[in-house]
């Protein structure tokens, strides 16, 4: 079977169910990504295809994989060409959207093409960057360096992109950039663009180029919604025999797509997805929107996933479908987030409305979101998803919410018996062994406090005041919580003298 790629495509007769449009080839680069991930070709890309069979973009994605690790080799492979499964219910039907996307010229691999990288910054048909490097991604590295070939960090190879194009330009006004990052960090763009200028500032670059960044270029900060699972590897091989092709990377994900844009709408015209009909919100506060996915739909996997995986489940499905993990994930997200939101100043319906359909989604029983994948960086998650519901919530009611303290404590029982093999934690839970992934900074100390553990109750009660005092993890030292530390010291105990199957159906209704 032959590899998917331009001058497979130019013969190719497309299988039954699978859209292919219009060749692109000729298209200008206008689009420049940092990030080559699944989440960007299943957004961004499929949208920028979509507008441009429609002839309202005519442009195309030059892609820059944003680590030494990457795709963009693959890429290239391909021609920038890869399938596209959208699945999901639409008005109760179920829906299935089977493209190849055609959106990316190529992909750039800094490490080994810096200088190409550098040369897209005087192409005068650039307009957008795009980026998602992760939540590690956007940050001030003092210690990098103007002089890398590439600079390490992202906004380290985005300021000598832009300082390039300032140069090049001579400073012209009408050739500054929308930065459109993607990043699921508060307000992306404004950090992004924060580091930006400590970087020009840090670098000695004149000042004149800062004013530039500030004055002529906009960093919108967005928010994405849609679920991306990624490459289908159980079913691969029987979907290349359907469509006759091999494509390495393949993406799916589900059918519901959101992006939150802070910006200017007149900037809309010039990414006109609202007239295809695709769900981009132009707004000039983006904060309520944040607060609803973050907390309810994030906040949900991040609390629900650890107790589920140590359950013995694999995929957020099963979660769901799941007669007591089932109940209670609905329950966190009734009975503990959405109350934590009472004083959040956003509509309560709105914010039902959003729960019931977050629960649809993660019932979407077409994609398969691996548990193991959401348990990724769970201690940096579990800060920013959960901590705030809840923290607002004993607030509130000044009572703790059980069920996401026990979430808590079915986190930090994950690590238990974890070994730190290289970058990474070799964990076990009853179903067998697993790699954990997080900060190694996280994973060594959790490794560290579990093997001083000695298995009793006073030792779950000492385990749990040590953890919580981490502020590097959490942010402050959560013992000053009332009534915290000691009832994560009882479930931890609980979890581990009963196991987790007895310990969650205590905590059900
Ligand atoms: N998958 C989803 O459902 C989904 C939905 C919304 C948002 N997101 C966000 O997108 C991010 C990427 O998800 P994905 O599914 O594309 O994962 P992925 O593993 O396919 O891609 C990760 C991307 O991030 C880059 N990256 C990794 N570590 C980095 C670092 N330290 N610095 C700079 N770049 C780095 C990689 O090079 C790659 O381009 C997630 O962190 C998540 O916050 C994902
Ligand atoms: O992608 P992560 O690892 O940051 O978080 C896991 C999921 O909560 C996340 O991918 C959601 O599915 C996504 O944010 C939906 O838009």
């Amino acid at each position: 079977m032959e590899k998917l790629s331009a001058s497979f495509l130019r013969s190719y007769q497309p299988a039954s169910g699978l859209a292919v449009g219009k060749a692109t080839e000729h298209l200008p680069e206008r689009v420049l990504q940092f990030g080559e991930g699944n989440f960007l070709r299943a957004f961004v890309d499929s949208m920028i295809h979509q507008l441009n069979q429609h002839n309202l973009f005519n442009g195309r994605v030059v892609v820059v994989q944003p680590i030494a690790e990457g795709l963009a080799g693959q890429l290239n492979e391909q021609n920038g060409l890869y399938t596209l499964l959208l699945r999901g219910l639409q008005g109760g039907k179920i829906t299935e959207h089977k493209e190849i996307i055609a959106a990316v010229s190529r992909g750039l691999n800094p490490y080994t093409q810096w200088e190409e990288v550098l040369q897209c910054a005087e192409n005068p048909s650039t307009e957008f960057i795009v980026s998602n490097t992760t939540e590690a991604g956007i940050v001030f590295d003092p210690a990098d360096k103007f002089t890398h070939t590439p600079p390490v960090s992202f906004p380290g190879k985005l300021t000598a992109y832009l300082y390039r194009r300032y140069t090049h330009f001579q400073g012209d006004p009408a050739k500054g950039l929308i930065m459109l990052p993607c990043e699921l960090i508060d307000r992306n763009g404004d950090n992004l663009k924060s580091a930006v200028l400590r970087l020009a500032a840090a670098w000695n670059r004149p000042a004149a180029f800062s004013q530039w960044v500030e004055n002529c270029n906009t960093f919108a900060n967005t928010l994405v919604d849609r679920v991306v699972t990624g490459y289908p590897r159980d079913e691969a091989q029987e979907l290349q025999r359907q469509f006759g092709y091999i494509d390495e990377l393949m993406d799916t994900g589900e059918i519901f797509h959101l992006w939150v844009i802070e910006g200017p709408q007149a900037l809309s015209e010039r990414l006109p997805f609202h007239k295809i009909g695709l769900d981009v919100i132009w707004t000039n506060d983006m904060t309520p929107y944040r607060t609803r996915k973050v907390r309810i739909l994030n906040g949900a996997h991040t609390s629900s996933v650890p107790a589920a995986f140590l359950y013995g489940l694999e995929t957020v499905q099963e979660m769901m479908e799941h007669p007591v993990t089932g109940k209670f994930i609905r329950q966190i997200m009734q009975d503990e987030i959405l109350p934590s939101l009472e004083f959040s100043g956003l509509d309560k319906k709105m914010l039902n409305e959003f729960s019931a359909s977050v629960v649809e989604r993660f019932e979407n029983p077409f994609i398969k979101h691996y548990l193991l994948s959401i348990l990724l960086n769970s201690s940096s998650k579990f800060k920013a998803r959960v901590l705030p519901s809840i923290l607002e919530y004993a607030k509130i009611k000044g009572t703790l919410p059980k069920r996401l303290v026990f979430s808590l404590s079915a986190l930090l029982f994950v690590y238990k018996d974890g070994v730190i093999d290289g970058t990474s934690m070799k964990a076990r839970r009853p179903a067998g062994e697993f790699i954990m992934k997080d900060d190694l900074p996280v994973l060594q100390f959790m490794a560290e406090r579990w093997s001083a553990f000695d298995g009793s109750s006073a030792g779950a009660a000492k385990l749990a005041k040590e953890i919580l005092a981490n502020e590097a993890i959490w942010g402050e030292n959560l013992n000053r919580i009332a009534g915290l530390t000691e009832m994560t010291g009882h479930y931890l105990h609980l979890l581990n003298t009963r196991g987790m199957q007895k310990t969650i159906a205590g905590l059900i209704r």
